[in-house]
């Protein structure tokens, strides 16, 4: 709703009150139709100011009412009616205005902000565009160029930005209202035509910078509408009036809106938060467990994957002891991870890095931090060692967490004296960049070991999942038939290329071999080394442990190629550390008399089928993943998934996907490929992607629930 009061004087006061951010719900939006004529039908009102309760003005519109009928008065005429007011009326802005807020506050007459205020148009992210006036509005106020920014990345900026480029009047360190009040108090009486943004006249397109941006977008968004849709509406900003601009933002919005692109970018915004209010199957969760504070940390091992860390966690004004027992090593990152803090803090626009890191060759050294961060090399028998030699060094109650991209968080618990104080936390390369932190419980990981690695991941600005303690834990797990499958494309007549482009027309910023020549092909290999897959004495066959396997990629690696470090892989590239991929003539030749030693017959194989093997296959081991309990829901694998592994935001995520192409025809495909195939498991479609389609395929919002009930009843 929306609460109307008079000051002394002659200034109305509107209050925007829907917690916690004040969104347009239809009850909000009902009370501002109602106080603003309520303010102009008032002759002792010469002047209105607009403010959104607690500290926030408006989040924009309600998101969650996207999902159903629209109710209540729409923005747009509402929006019209306060630009049309004859009293002044001014926005006053605190905490956030973003989206239909910002749209909101450019039909008033006048924007004050306080100085820590974000604003922005984020509609893009969420597969619309602004809707409200603001594709019109804010190119008139600003200029092309930059709400073509504003519009098309949906990036919050500051209030001095803001006020730089136009947007605001004036920006405040007082109290906002109190200074919007006094403004409006010395405005009043004066015209309001050229504060009227509607009738301005915008900019027009003289350098085709429209044109050239929508040739970008296009190349850039892979596919998403939303980024090419908001091109749209400033090019119709730029060529017609404003009256024929508004219909032409309402054609696109409605287009979009009504595009699974839209309902996947929303669902993806709310996984992002369901994520946080993580439970265990023990019953622990973010509510009922607390997280120690940590104001000291360490990090042992400082290859890739520690100095990301340590940077992460310096960000957070944390203090780090690093450690590196090897001395060129230690005096590499000592020179490396400063640099890397400083560049960091630069691009999040942070003067001076906050944390005081102190290097170390000496484990000893970090007997008084509070928390202890191994990552040293993935390998159990090293880690094994450290955190052996951890126990006994760090004082009693510090929490140890290692950065395993997979391995068993149990066997290092049992090797310490407090088993209930060691998580994993796998960050993703590089680390102190990568949004994604997979929390790893193991079955003796207490609730406040859990909490506080989940906190810590929060304040390093990640977006933690808690997962639990299975062979690659989440999002490798479900690499892992995804990878094979690419594998076996292969073998039967597709080529790398082929394989990559399927995957990134869908939506990938990388396919899966132009990704595996990036990380490095040696670290699959190794994996398959230990698990006795591959390596001296092991027969090359194309059946191992029981299952089909493919030994392409090993033989790759044998061959000397090991991706981009070494400028061949499965690709070709300008040399060791190039970064261009090239079709290579050699894995050609190499493809075609591996086929010829095994027998295969090459066939031709359509972008479906490189899609649906890939994906599904990927798709159903989170249908196990999600059997098991080792997600919570779906809405963890999805976020997993879109922050830590590619996955087109625009389509939600593996679950969500599954959801929008229909389980039915997903288990129909599985079926159909796993009869194919029948020595390859991971095609056999889970039970619980069975027992979802028998129960008539229920949205992905129901999944949760029904899990634990097929739980309670013992069906899964
Ligand atoms: C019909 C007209 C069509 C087009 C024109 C207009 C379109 C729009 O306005 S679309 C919405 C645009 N706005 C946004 O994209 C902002 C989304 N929100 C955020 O970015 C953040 O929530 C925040 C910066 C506003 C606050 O961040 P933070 O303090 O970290 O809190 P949370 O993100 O955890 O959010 C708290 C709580 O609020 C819910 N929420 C936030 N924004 C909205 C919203 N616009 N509508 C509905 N609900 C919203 C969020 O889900 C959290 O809820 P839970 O605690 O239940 O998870």
């Amino acid at each position: 709703m929306a609460t109307y009061s008079r000051l002394p004087g002659s200034v109305a006061l509107i209050t925007l009150q829907n917690p916690p951010v004040n969104a347009l719900s239809a009850a909000v939006r009902q009370g501002i139709v109602d106080t603003v004529q309520r303010a102009l039908k008032d002759p002792k009102v010469t002047s209105v100011v607009i403010c959104g309760q607690n500290g926030k003005f408006c989040g924009g519109a309600d998101i969650r009412e996207f999902a159903g009928p629209m109710l209540g008065p729409p923005l747009v005429p509402m929006i019209h009616a306060i630009e049309a007011v004859d009293k002044p009326v001014a926005a006053a802005i605190e905490g956030v205005a973003l989206g239909g807020g910002l749209e909101l506050a450019l039909g008033c007459h006048y924007r004050i902000a306080h100085s820590k205020a974000l604003l922005g148009l984020p509609e893009v992210t969420l597969g619309l565009l602004p809707g409200a006036g603001g594709s019109q509005r804010l190119p008139r106020l600003i200029g092309l160029t930059a709400a073509l920014d504003l519009i098309t990345t949906g990036r919050h900026i500051s209030a001095a930005e803001a006020l730089k480029l136009g947007i605001l009047d004036q920006v405040t360190d007082n109290n906002v209202v109190d200074q919007a009040v006094e403004f409006v108090r010395r405005v009043a009486g004066q015209p309001l035509d050229s504060r009227r943004l509607s009738t301005l006249p915008c900019p027009p397109d003289v350098d085709s910078l429209l044109d050239k941006a929508m040739v970008k977008v296009r190349q850039r968004s892979r596919g998403a509408l939303a980024p090419v849709a908001c091109v749209q509406a400033l090019m119709a900003a730029a060529s017609l009036p404003y009256t024929q601009g508004m219909e032409k933002e309402r054609e696109l919005l409605t287009t979009l809106f009504n595009s699974g692109q839209a309902r996947a970018l929303q669902y993806a915004f709310f996984s992002q938060r369901v994520v946080g209010k993580w439970s265990l199957p023990s019953g622990a969760s973010w509510d009922n467990s607390a997280a120690r504070p940590i104001s000291k940390a360490a990090v042992i091992g400082l290859g890739t994957m520690g100095r990301g860390i340590v940077v992460a966690l310096a960000l957070t004004g944390i203090s780090v002891v690093a450690v590196e027992t090897q001395e060129k090593q230690l005096a590499e990152a000592s020179q490396a991870v400063p640099a890397m803090l400083q560049r960091e803090a630069g691009r999040r626009g942070l003067a001076t890095p906050p944390g005081v890191i102190s290097f170390s060759s000496n484990l000893q050294d970090v007997s008084e931090v509070e928390l202890v961060i191994e990552a040293v090399f993935e390998d159990m028998s090293l880690k094994l060692q450290v955190f052996r030699h951890l126990t006994s060094v760090c004082r009693p109650g510090t929490l140890l967490c290692s950065n395993t991209s997979g391995l068993d968080i149990d066997q290092l618990a049992a090797v310490t004296q407090s088993p209930g104080l060691v998580v994993g936390m796998h960050f993703f390369a590089p680390a102190h960049v990568m949004k994604l932190l997979e929390v790893v419980y193991g079955p003796r990981s207490s609730p406040e070991a859990v909490a506080t690695a989940m906190q810590l991941g929060k304040r390093m600005g990640k977006v933690s999942v808690a997962v639990g303690n299975c062979p690659g834990f989440v999002g490798n797990r479900m690499l892992k038939p995804y990878l094979e499958q690419a594998n076996f494309l292969l073998e039967e007549g597709a080529t790398p290329q082929q394989v990559d482009e399927a995957l990134e027309e869908f939506g990938f910023p990388m396919g899966v071999f132009r990704m595996s020549d990036l990380s490095g092909l040696d670290v699959g290999w190794r994996i398959r080394k230990e698990a006795g897959l591959t390596g001296p004495g092991v027969e090359s066959t194309r059946t191992r442990q029981g299952r089909r396997y493919s030994p392409l990629p090993d033989q790759v690696c044998e061959a000397g190629r090991l991706g981009q470090k070494t400028g061949r892989g499965w690709y070709q590239y300008d040399g060791p550390g190039g970064r261009v991929a090239r079709s290579d003539p050699w894995v050609h030749i190499f493809l075609e008399a591996y086929r010829a030693e095994h027998d295969l017959v090459a066939r031709s194989i359509a972008p479906e089928e490189i899609l649906e093997r890939c994906l599904y296959a990927l798709i159903n081991e989170g249908f196990n993943i999600l059997q098991d309990a080792m997600a919570a829901g779906p809405e963890d694998i999805d976020a997993i998934y879109v922050f830590g592994y590619g996955w087109p935001r625009h389509h939600g995520g593996p679950m969500f996907h599954a959801g929008q192409v229909g389980l039915g025809r997903i288990l129909e495909r599985l079926q159909h490929h796993h009869h194919n195939h029948p020595d390859v498991p991971h095609l056999k479609p889970s039970t619980l992607l069975r027992r979802l389609v028998a129960v008539g395929s229920p949205p992905v919002q129901k999944w949760r629930e029904f899990i634990n009930k097929e739980r309670v009843h013992s069906q899964l």
